[in-house]
């Protein structure tokens, strides 16, 4: 049995192929490198270079190397670029994503894992977002992943394939071992964006807003280690090869980060008081946004990383190699 992984190349997909290949699971990556690397894709590991929505080159794929289950994280995640070319997410993460399930459903592969987000949800009014909590996303990038978790729940009502959504929080840190990270270059998330400011690769970064609803004024977050979260779909998968009905999960720690509290975390670990301006308000944030991740524990899920300063401080670790890690990557040269 073999586990497909799209968007292995990436920043979460790139750990997930450690922590199976750590297990001994057989695994292959498709990713077409459009933000992956393929320094992130370990060599004993093979790496099929190409597109979900090649219907051709994923079923070979999924014939070749008897994949019995898809961890699908391939997908398009920058909001703001969601909102200004909205077709282009409309057609990656679900056009793309409707041809992989077909190509999936064609081949008989038996369990799905789709990377689902906490966008679904919009902007909840409640002080812990459950899987019940009424979903009303308000940007194409959570509406496309809400399509997806639609077409799969219909698809395993009416094949022989079972399917786990998970709705991941936002997702931080590094492999504690230094062998990845989130290498995006332009990437917009608070933390990547702090440890940058602190490093001195960005001169001051922003504050979106200290007019919320909120003790300090600023948006709360659920920050989940990117370890942690990838050993959520080791449990979502375990179940559903042990026979388990399909699942909706969220994938957070239940407990809620301001703005200003993090960027304390990030100058009291790296010692740089770094430059921060107050500006206003980012399009569609919610003022506070923290999961209820019962259903997940229920599925033998224990998170094992919950101190964000030990988050902070793998992800300085990992944002100070990089430099050299992309000057000496092919990706680079061949950009
Ligand atoms: N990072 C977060 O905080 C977060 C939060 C919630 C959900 N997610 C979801 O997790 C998944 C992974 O996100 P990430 O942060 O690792 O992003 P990423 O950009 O680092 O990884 C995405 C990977 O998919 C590949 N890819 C994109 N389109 C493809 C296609 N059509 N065919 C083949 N490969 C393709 C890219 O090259 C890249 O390697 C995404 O589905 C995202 O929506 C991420
Ligand atoms: O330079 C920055 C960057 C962010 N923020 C704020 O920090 C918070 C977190 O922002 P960010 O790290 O961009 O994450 P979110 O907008 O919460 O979205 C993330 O988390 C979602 C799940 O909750 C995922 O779906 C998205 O892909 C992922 O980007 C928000 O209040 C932002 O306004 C700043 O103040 N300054």
């Amino acid at each position: 049995m073999t586990v497909l992984i799209t968007g292995g190349a990436g920043y979460i997909g790139s750990h997930m192929v450690l922590e199976l290949a750590d297990q001994g699971e057989d695994v292959v990556v498709l990713d077409n490198l459009s933000t992956g690397f393929r320094w992130a894709v370990p060599d004993n590991v093979p790496l099929v270079v190409g597109d979900i929505g090649d219907r051709e080159l994923v079923m070979q794929t999924l014939r070749r190397h008897k994949v019995d289950a898809i961890l699908h994280f391939a997908a398009n995640i920058v909001v703001p670029d969601s909102i200004s070319d909205p077709l282009r997410y409309y057609e990656n993460n679900a056009a793309n994503a409707r041809s992989l399930i077909a190509s999936a459903v064609a081949c008989d592969v038996s369990h799905f894992v789709f990377s689902s987000t906490a966008a679904v949800y919009g902007e909840p009014q409640i002080e812990y977002v459950s899987e019940e909590t009424p979903t009303e996303p308000i940007n194409p990038y959570g509406r496309s992943k809400l399509m997806v978790e639609w077409m799969l729940q219909d698809v395993s009502r009416a094949h022989a394939i079972s399917h786990a959504a998970l709705r991941y929080f936002n997702v931080a840190g590094a492999d504690p071992k230094g062998r990845t990270g989130q290498s995006t270059p332009n990437a917009t998330h608070l933390i990547k964006v702090a440890v940058q400011t602190a490093l001195g690769m960005r001169k001051r970064m922003q504050i979106f807003g200290t007019d919320y609803p909120t003790e300090d004024g600023s948006c709360v977050r659920d920050y989940i280690h990117v370890t942690d979260l990838v050993r959520a779909h080791v449990n979502a998968l375990a179940h559903l090869r042990n026979g388990g009905d399909s699942v909706t999960c969220n994938v957070g720690y239940s407990r809620g980060y301001s703005v200003l509290e993090v960027i304390e975390m990030v100058k009291k670990v790296s010692g740089v008081d770094f430059e921060v301006e107050v500006s206003g308000r980012r399009d569609g944030d919610p003022a506070r946004i923290v999961s209820s991740n019962a259903r997940i524990r229920a599925l033998g899920w224990r998170p094992a990383n919950q101190d964000l300063e030990q988050i902070v401080r793998q992800a300085i670790d990992w944002e100070r190699g990089l430099d050299e890690k992309l000057l000496r990557s092919s990706d680079l040269l061949v950009a």
